[in-house]
């Protein structure tokens, strides 16, 4: 008997405006535990502000309103207590690396030490288990003490990656990850994603609809702030999806 899966996510006619302009119109879906969900739709159809209402970082932007209720494991993520342990539970990892002007071991223990690890033996465990997930640790293993930023382009983004790894979060969202990298080191992260799927539920938001086909369990397609369809991905990309715009979407005939 196939097992029900678990949302991890619900997403509840979720509005969302900037200064009075939408840009996510009352959409509705749920995320499961350990799928990879794919977020595909050309720019500006909302997806990167569909993960910052997720992880709550529109908190910070001014004149963003947010309607409608997303909860995280049952919990309305709008009234809970801790929102700083709700981010620690939700790692990200933007278009563009962001390492912090750090060596490469403090830019990985950087949010433990924040969350108030101390110990060395513990920080020195976390950030080589965050780098080998990464597959980040055979390159780096030997000078963890130089500047992060020295790293090529993709090995920064995979210290991001690590970085967002440190924290063990239980969702990992992607925004465009490989928009400045060379195409093995994306197949090399795509990899990792998909040996992550089993211990964590990952948001790919991708403008390479490819890589969606390669790498989600289900593909979402959003269009001007309007989720057009979501389904399994191999009916996403099949000859008859259910909304012709996806099929013209998906095949390059607009976007
Ligand atoms: N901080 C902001 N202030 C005002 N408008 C914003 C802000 N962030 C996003 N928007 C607007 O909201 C809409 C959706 O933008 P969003 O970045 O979520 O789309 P996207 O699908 O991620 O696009 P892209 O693929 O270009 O990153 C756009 O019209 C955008 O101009």
């Amino acid at each position: 008997m196939v097992s029900p899966m678990n949302k991890k996510i619900e997403i509840i006619d979720l509005r969302v405006a900037y200064a009075g302009k939408s840009a996510l119109k009352g959409i509705s879906f749920d995320i499961f535990e350990n799928e990879i969900l794919g977020i595909i739709g050309p720019a500006q159809s909302g997806k990167t502000t569909l993960l910052k209402a997720i992880n709550r970082t529109l908190d910070f932007t001014t004149g963003a309103e947010v309607d409608g209720t997303i909860k995280v494991d049952g919990e309305d993520i709008a009234t809970v207590k801790n929102v700083y342990e709700l981010r620690r539970k939700i790692g990200m990892v933007a278009p563009l690396p962001v390492g912090l002007p750090l060596s490469i071991y403090d830019n990985v223990a950087f949010a433990p030490r924040m969350a108030g690890v101390r110990d060395s033996k513990k920080l020195d465990e976390i950030v080589e288990r965050s780098l080998v997930q990464a597959a980040l640790w055979d390159e780096v293993k030997d000078r963890l003490q130089s500047l992060g930023t020295k790293l090529s382009g993709g090995q920064q983004q995979r210290l991001t990656i690590a970085r967002a790894l440190s924290h063990e979060p239980e969702i990992l969202c992607l925004d465009e990850f490989s928009i400045a990298i060379d195409p093995v080191t994306t197949m090399r992260i795509e990899e990792v994603l998909k040996s992550l799927r089993s211990q964590m539920t990952i948001i790919l938001v991708t403008n390479l609809v490819q890589q969606a086909k390669r790498l989600a369990n289900r593909t979402a397609f959003l269009f001007n702030g309007e989720l057009v369809e979501l389904d399994k991905t191999e009916v996403v990309f099949s000859e008859s999806p259910s909304e012709q715009k996806t099929y013209e979407y998906v095949n390059g005939i607009f976007g």
